[in-house]
């Protein structure tokens, strides 16, 4: 699913009204009552307070068309007008005029702090007060307001965008925002959503298609993508039916030392299980046996020393190397790496203590190959990349370091983001039971054993990562999130690969 910026959007909304040769209003008409539709088939017409806050723009008009829905429907509904300025918009006074009609009185009119209304946690609060055209910081009383709310524990649904967000800065104790339970948002998320410093702001997503339109959005180009079910399908290769191990490569993983052989057996584990030909696992001497009754399938090629590695040699000639995992960064195995990137040049996949050394040694990150894929997780990359204050600083210089370097960086977390030059693949996979021990030695497992197979890196990174949530989505169903350990999806990869091409029994949600 293509993400779009505000801009777009915007002009989405242009298009589409011209095309379509409908009004704004009923454009309007049309978005509120879908939203309407899904909360009303979630309350049911329950008969708890539900406390309207509507902007003056259009955003508050679509809460006002909320409203109007919902009392006509017999629910309990006091509209707020927060009149944060004089300039109200002509769909906002058209459905004010209507909401009057049916509630036979006007909405209340919020001026300042005396007037907020008190909430109690069993109020139902629908926060429409800004949407995208949030475009200067709220008045003071306004930031009030929003703190009123978000203090109450009252259950929030933000309409398009939690108010006093910004789709381009991180909202925070100067920056108020709506805290939202459920975000509705219109026909496409906002980046912001997928960043963890938003989290607690969004709740739950969910994005209503209201019909913009397609052509539109089909011809403009974006540069963030959310990976979901339909986008990794396109990305699947066919096994041919004459194949043998040597069309899906050899993958060679380095790593482990003393006490942390598990980590590479689990990458190997999960090489092999997301389809490898091959896999040889170079480690430490201690690894050996452990390696052999743990991996069978596995070959295993030993270092000289026995608990750390020290001289990276095989004679072997693989289709990708994976590094790091449980491997330390000693003086002899730092340049022990050194040695190998200056020696071979294969495609690589570089995790963990791999990242650690190349941040330790930043001359490093010049000999590796173009394309490579690095996995760091937020401590991994702080260290590659240095501290950055927000988000979207973050991503800034993730962007700028892959260009730079011409490198595809996994930035792992609640939703992964593969970052190649200015593009942004966002994940939607996964769940918090894979904030386990050893999930990310099996992720580069799967995008080495992808590689290996001759996907694109950039492909098997963005590909990769979905499997890795989806299996863990598969498996929390079944396991529950809390006895869901790395080795479980390793082993159950191949259900991700079996629910590319199932049925669904209703469509997906996000
Ligand atoms: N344009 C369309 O056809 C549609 C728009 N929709 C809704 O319209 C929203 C966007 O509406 P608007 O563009 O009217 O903007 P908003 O309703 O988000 O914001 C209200 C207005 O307040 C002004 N403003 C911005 N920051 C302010 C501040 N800090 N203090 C005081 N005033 C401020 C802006 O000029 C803006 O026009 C979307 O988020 C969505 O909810 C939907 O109804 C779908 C269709
Ligand atoms: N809350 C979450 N939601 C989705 N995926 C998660 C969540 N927490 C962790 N993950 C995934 O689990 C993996 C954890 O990797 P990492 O932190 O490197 O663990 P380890 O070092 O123990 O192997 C990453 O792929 C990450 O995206
Ligand atoms: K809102």
């Amino acid at each position: 699913m293509k993400i779009f910026d505000i801009e777009q959007l915007a002009k989405a909304d242009k298009v589409t009204i011209e095309k379509q040769e409908i009004s704004s209003t009923e454009l309007m008409e049309r978005a509120a009552t879908l939203v309407f539709n899904d909360i009303h088939s979630k309350l049911n017409g329950a008969q708890i307070p539900i406390k309207i806050f509507c902007g003056i723009g259009n955003n508050g008009g679509d809460g006002l068309v909320i409203g109007r829905l919902l009392l006509e429907h017999g629910y309990q509904v006091i509209a707020y007008v927060v009149n944060y300025s004089n300039k109200r918009s002509q769909d906002f006074l058209l459905n004010y005029d209507r909401i009057k009609e049916v509630s036979n009185n006007w909405p209340s009119s919020i001026k300042g702090e005396d007037d907020f209304p008190e909430i109690s946690e069993k109020d139902f609060i629908i926060d429409a007060m800004f949407g995208i055209g949030l475009n200067r910081p709220l008045e003071d009383w306004v930031g009030k307001l929003v703190r009123h709310i978000n203090r109450s524990k009252a259950f929030i649904v933000a309409i398009d965008m939690p108010s006093g967000m910004f789709a381009d800065k991180m909202p925070n104790e100067k920056r108020p925002a709506i805290k939202a339970n459920v975000t509705i948002t219109f026909q496409s998320p906002k980046l912001i959503f997928f960043l963890p410093q938003a989290a607690e702001y969004i709740g739950d997503l969910q994005v209503i298609d209201i019909g913009l339109d397609r052509e539109y959005l089909a011809k403009t180009a974006v540069n963030k993508q959310l990976i979901n079910k339909p986008e990794a399908q396109l990305l699947y290769k066919p096994r041919i039916n004459f194949a043998h191990k040597g069309d899906y490569g050899h993958a060679l993983i380095i790593g482990g030392s003393y006490g942390k052989i598990g980590s590479i057996s689990l990458t190997a584990k999960a090489t092999l299980k997301t389809g490898a030909g091959m896999v040889t696992i170079f480690s430490p001497k201690c690894g050996y046996q452990i390696l052999q009754s743990t991996v069978p399938e596995a070959m295993v090629l030993t270092d000289e020393n026995e608990e750390t590695l020290s001289n990276i040699e095989f004679d072997l000639s693989p289709d990708v190397i994976c590094f790091g995992m449980g491997a330390g960064t000693s003086k002899e195995t730092t340049a022990a790496f050194k040695d190998l990137l200056i020696n071979t040049k294969k495609p690589m996949v570089i995790d963990a203590d791999g990242i650690n050394i190349l941040s330790k040694e930043k001359e490093l990150i010049k000999e590796l190959p173009e394309n490579t894929v690095l996995t760091p997780h937020p401590g991994e990359l702080e260290r590659l990349i240095g501290k950055w204050k927000d988000d979207f600083d973050k991503l800034y210089k993730v962007k700028k370091f892959s260009k730079e370097h011409k490198l595809i960086v996994v930035i792992k977390g609640a939703h992964t983001i593969i970052v190649f030059n200015d593009d942004l693949y966002i994940n939607n996979t996964g769940n918090p039971g894979m904030a386990t021990a050893g999930s990310g030695d099996v992720l580069s497992g799967v995008i080495t054993s992808l590689i290996s197979q001759k996907y694109e890196p950039l492909i098997a990174a963005v590909f990769g990562v979905y499997l890795h949530g989806k299996t863990g989505d598969i498996l929390a169903e079944e396991m529950s999130y809390e006895g869901l350990i790395a080795g479980d999806i390793a082993d159950n990869i191949g259900k991700s690969f079996l629910d590319l091409f199932k049925k669904e029994m209703q469509s997906e949600g996000n």
